[in-house]
């Protein structure tokens, strides 16, 4: 425990304990005595730990008690003496003090703890501490934190514990002082633990080495005789055994870039299907592509995410033989287009049967390329000709839950615009059902299809497709295909926002006054330069990429 006495100015006298811990709570003590409880930030400053302080105003021989001490002070400023009370029974104990093994390791062997509560006076006190602090001219009541501040309070407060009710006594030493004494040190505090373990009866020192603990401590404590080590004139010696120096010239750039390139093509080579190259010269763009992302050959799901087991899976519910293009529920196609991009077709083997075409199950046939887009990061297209229709890839990356899809948004939210969320969200047509959907995260792991940028006017079509089971309607394929053909070299694009979404809270002051596009001011840009660029990727409210059109 530590104490901060403080007497103040008008003849009030306080009595404060500045206890290190915080379970100590004055027993008895209600608001007629707990004047001020508070974790104090000038405890924190001072380097300790968190302080609680306990203000009290004294009246004659008022006492203060702690859950294990009552002090009792006499109106001519001197602590009397001092009763340890069991905080169980209450019953008093004068005849020892269990608080002086404490008190003599962390003020030295001559102190006790009644020396330490009344028989020192309190400027011997201040003094005689190795650390005091003294706050004696904080008189002005200026520092909210000083213990004087609440001298200024009117109406005094009784105590629950008042001996009797006298007025206040007149002060024989107007003397202000305060002392703080600082908690014990991690080395009083191990001398403290090795004491208390010596105390304890029939210890047997062979069993329990106690004593070589102690001797331990010690040797480690700043040894006076070892001189400081200037460390900044102490030569580093890099020989080897053979005393041969080693070669530790700094990694130049050349060899930095080489290493890049090297962790690039490690990974992109991991990637299944026909190469995917790199055509970016910058070093920057270049180790931000090795460095801050990993390429992944399929889902990787996330916690939340559960997927229907495989006895699950059903097919569509055309007569066996009578599977049609046009009539089979395995096609649900988009509603209110011609558009005629299914990765459908006759099986071979069963004719009558509708299976995923064989363009699709063979994976990617088209070699891709990640190359610098300029303003709008990286972009990807492909050195061969892709047809009409033709499969390209699938968007791949973590399977997450709505809610972690809504956490890692806000996360990214302010600091850049790149998204590469993308929901699942096909089967979506109410809120309950929204909030269960997954979402597919290509931001850390994903397929090379991430580099996929946005254009209103775009070559590629991203079509949800089931390979395993009817019955996951949350866990799907994105597949993107050609929407026309694409000569080798160019760009490849898709919408990333096909429905054209608004911000549910646009006005007439969010559309561009010259183009009549409505735009929402906190929207990320379009840079994809067609005429009839809408002039942003998504209303900011909605940056995750959906399907459904
Ligand atoms: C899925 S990533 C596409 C790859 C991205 N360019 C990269 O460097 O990784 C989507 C992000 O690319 C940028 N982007 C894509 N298309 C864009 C466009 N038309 N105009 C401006 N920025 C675009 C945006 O920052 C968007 O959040």
């Amino acid at each position: 425990m530590v104490l901060l006495l403080a007497q103040l100015p008008g003849g009030e006298q306080y009595y404060t304990a500045t206890i290190p811990e915080a379970p100590l709570v004055p027993q008895g003590a209600g608001k007629e005595t707990l004047l001020r409880a508070a974790g104090t930030p000038r405890g924190h400053a001072m380097g300790y730990r968190q302080i609680l302080v306990y203000e009290y105003r004294l009246w004659d021989s008022a006492r203060i008690r702690t859950d294990q001490l009552t002090v009792l002070r006499r109106p001519d400023n001197t602590l009397t003496h001092q009763e340890i009370v069991d905080p169980g029974t209450n019953a008093t104990n004068r005849s020892k003090d269990p608080h002086d093994a404490i008190t003599k390791a962390r003020f030295g062997p001559g102190f006790t703890h009644q020396m330490l509560l009344g028989g020192v006076d309190a400027k011997s006190f201040r003094t005689t501490k190795r650390k005091s602090v003294a706050s004696s001219d904080q008189s002005d009541g200026s520092d909210s934190d000083a213990p004087h501040k609440f001298a200024r309070r009117a109406t005094p407060v009784s105590h629950a514990h008042l001996a009797t009710s006298t007025p206040p006594p007149t002060l024989q030493s107007q003397s202000q002082f305060s002392v703080v004494i600082p908690s014990p040190t991690s080395y009083q505090k191990r001398l403290n633990v090795v004491a208390q373990r010596n105390a304890i009866k029939g210890t047997n020192e062979q069993i329990f080495p106690t004593d070589a603990e102690e001797r331990r401590v010690a040797r480690a404590a700043y040894p006076k005789s070892r001189a400081p080590i200037d460390r900044r004139s102490t030569p580093l010696s890099f020989t080897s055994k053979t005393n041969k120096p080693l070669n530790l010239s700094p990694v130049s750039s050349k060899q930095h870039i080489v290493d890049i390139r090297a962790n690039l093509d490690k990974k992109l080579s991991q990637i299944n299907g026909p190469p995917v190259s790199t055509a970016v010269q910058s070093t920057k763009l270049l180790a931000k592509l090795a460095d801050n992302f990993e390429f992944t050959n399929d889902y990787i799901d996330r916690p939340g995410v559960f997927r229907v087991q495989q006895e699950y899976n059903y097919g569509c519910s055309c007569d066996e033989g009578n599977c049609s293009i046009s009539s089979c529920d395995c096609l649900d196609q988009e509603k209110d287009s011609e558009d005629r991009i299914v990765p459908y077709g006759n099986s071979n083997d069963r004719p009558g049967l509708i299976v995923a075409s064989q363009k699709f199950l063979k994976g990617r046939t088209v070699r891709l390329q990640i190359f610098d887009a300029g303003q709008r990061g990286f972009g990807l297209r492909s050195p061969d000709p892709i047809v009409t229709g033709q499969f390209i890839d699938r968007y791949l990356g973590e399977v997450i839950t709505k809610n972690e899809a809504d956490d890692r948004e806000s996360l990214t939210e302010g600091s850049h615009n790149q998204s590469y969320l993308f929901s699942l969200d096909w089967y979506v047509d109410d809120d309950d059902s929204e909030e269960q959907m997954c979402v597919i995260d290509g931001r850390k792991f994903g397929s090379v299809t991430r580099f996929i940028n946005h254009s209103c006017n775009p070559n590629c079509k991203i079509v949800p497709v089931q390979t395993t089971s009817h019955a996951d309607t949350k866990v799907y394929t994105l597949a993107f295909f050609a929407l026309r053909d694409i000569p080798a070299g160019t760009e490849l694009t898709f919408d990333y926002n096909p429905t054209n979404e608004d911000s549910d809270d646009s006005d007439e002051s969010d559309y561009d006054s010259k183009s009549r596009k409505k735009l929402d001011p906190e929207a990320v840009r379009c840079l994809c330069g067609e005429p009839n660029c809408r002039g942003q990727l998504w209303p900011n409210q909605r940056k995750g990429q959906n399907t459904k059109s």
